[in-house]
Order: structure tokens, then C-alpha cells, then sequence
């Protein structure tokens, strides 16, 4: 299912964002701190509706899709969720079928299967009982990303989804996201992360879509100054080629 940003465009936040994940691929928003990162995702998870503009997943624009339906299509790890109640892990995973769900449905076999392998998947199956809120950062962001993964959605829309994970954890969540050939869109901050696992980046500045192309299109030196005032030298990755950053010390060369 593929997703579609025309001229979003939130008050004083955003301007005329336009941007299109095809069926499959994994773009990255990347940008500097402020810059309307987590604002275009929540317009696409529908947290928030924009001044103008339209969203559209699957060819349909999301005012014309009942919540119902986007919430079966569409699963979000956001800087939000949070879990405020004392929920085990495995009651946490489990909220990620509720679209599946009708009415008075009670969970089924096939149900915990699923929510069982999205645990496996991210490493966690053994934490299923325990307290969500006695676990560290990196075992909850992880429980999240089971509960997204829970949810068998065709979009998966990800804020910061390596918060908090030590780096052998963030190389598998984004190479289990980019395994599931699902249609991804995900801010990400650490740009040589975004250069490995992303099909596809698209730079914000100031709000506005300031370049969007394959990673190497869009990771030069003369972009990283501009948006991020760094200056940096992009190198080939020694075994697979994607350009990698190499950031100047401020003192050097300045
Ligand atoms: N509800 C709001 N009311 C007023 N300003 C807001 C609101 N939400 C976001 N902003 C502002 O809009 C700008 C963009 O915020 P956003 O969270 O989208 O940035 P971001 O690129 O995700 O930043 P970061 O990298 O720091 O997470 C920021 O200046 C923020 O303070």
C-alpha cells in the first residue's frame, strides 16, 4: 500500500510537504531538531488534521477512509505512546489486534500466535509477563515495536523507532522493519543508520522538503551544511557502498 503527502501544510509548522512512499519501500524523514519531522507523521497517523494538504494511503485520501480501516492499515511506534497503566508486555502486544477485533471479540489462538512472534521477533518473548512499566527504555521501546508488528499493518509509520536501543538492537529493528516488506516511513536521526536501511530520504528544513532522493542523492557534503550546518565526508560503506558520515570535529578546519 503506498502513501501519499501532498502539500501538507500545518500553521506555522509546515509548508507545502510533498512526499510518496511506493507499496514496499522504507523512506526516512530525516532533519534537524524542529524542523516538522514527528508533525508529518502525525498527520499521517492521523493524530493530527492539517490546515491543508491531504494524506492518502493506498490511492485514498484519509478523510475518505473510516478510522476503522485505517487503524487495520496503518501501525505507528510514536513519541506518545505511552503505557500508562500497569499492562504486562503480553497485554501491551495484544492491543495491537484490537483492529482486527469486533465488538465483544475475545482474543483468539491465531491472535496469540502472532502477538508471540512479534515479541520473538524483537528479541523480547521473554519479558511476555512482565509489569510494561518495569522495564527499561530499550526493552519498552522494543515491546512497542512488537505491538506495531502485532497489529499485520500494510504501513508501518515510525518516530525514532532505535530510541533508546544499544546498537546491536537498532541494526535488528531496522533490519527486521526493512525484512517485512511492509511500506515504512520512519524519522530516524542518526543519518548513517538512514543511509544503511532506507530506500529512500527526504531532508526537512524549516518545515519545508528541502531534498528527497536515494540516499546517496541526498547525503552530500554541501545539503549536510546547509540543513545541518556540519561538515562532514561522505565515504562508501567499505562492504556495502551506502555512503557513510564521517563528521568534523568544530574545532577542525573551521
Ligand atoms: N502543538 C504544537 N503547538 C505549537 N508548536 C508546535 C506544536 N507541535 C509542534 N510544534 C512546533 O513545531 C516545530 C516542529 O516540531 P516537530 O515535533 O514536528 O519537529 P521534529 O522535526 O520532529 O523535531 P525533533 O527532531 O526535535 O523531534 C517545533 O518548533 C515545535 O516546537
Amino acid at each position: 500500500m503506498d502513501v501519499r503527502v501532498e502539500n501538507l501544510t500545518v500553521d506555522r509548522i509546515l509548508h507545502d510537504v510533498t512526499l510518496a512512499v511506493g507499496s514496499g519501500e522504507v523512506h526516512g524523514i530525516v532533519g534537524p531538531n524542529g524542523s516538522g519531522k514527528s508533525t508529518t507523521l502525525r498527520c499521517v497517523y492521523r493524530a493530527l488534521k492539517p490546515l491543508k494538504g491531504v494524506v492518502s494511503l493506498g490511492g485514498t485520501p484519509l478523510d475518505r477512509l473510516p478510522v476503522k480501516e485505517s487503524a487495520k492499515a496503518l501501525a505507528a511506534l510514536t513519541q506518545d505512546s505511552h503505557v500508562e497503566f500497569d499492562f504486562t508486555v503480553a497485554e501491551v502486544v495484544a492491543m495491537g489486534r484490537l483492529p482486527h477485533q469486533t465488538g465483544f471479540d475475545r482474543e483468539t489462538a491465531r491472535d496469540r500466535e502472532i502477538c508471540a512472534e512479534a515479541l520473538s521477533r524483537v528479541d523480547a518473548d521473554h519479558l511476555a509477563h512482565r509489569s510494561f512499566l518495569s522495564l527499561s527504555g530499550g526493552e519498552r521501546q522494543r515491546v512497542l515495536i512488537a505491538r506495531a508488528l502485532a497489529q499485520q499493518p500494510k504501513v508501518l509509520v515510525l518516530d525514532e523507532p532505535t530510541n533508546h536501543l544499544d546498537i546491536s538492537h537498532q541494526l535488528s529493528v531496522l533490519r527486521l522493519v526493512r525484512s517485512l516488506g511492509t511500506t515504512v516511513l520512519t524519522v530516524l536521526h542518526d543519518l548513517n543508520l538512514a543511509a544503511a536501511h532506507c530506500d529512500r530520504l527526504h531532508v526537512l528544513h524549516e518545515g519545508r522538503v528541502h531534498t528527497t532522493g536515494t540516499p546517496r542523492e541526498v547525503l552530500t557534503p554541501e545539503v549536510l551544511r546547509e540543513v545541518f550546518q556540519v561538515r562532514a565526508h561522505v565515504v562508501p560503506h567499505p562492504t556495502s557502498g551506502v555512503p557513510q558520515l564521517l563528521f568534523e570535529h568544530p574545532e577542525v578546519g573551521s
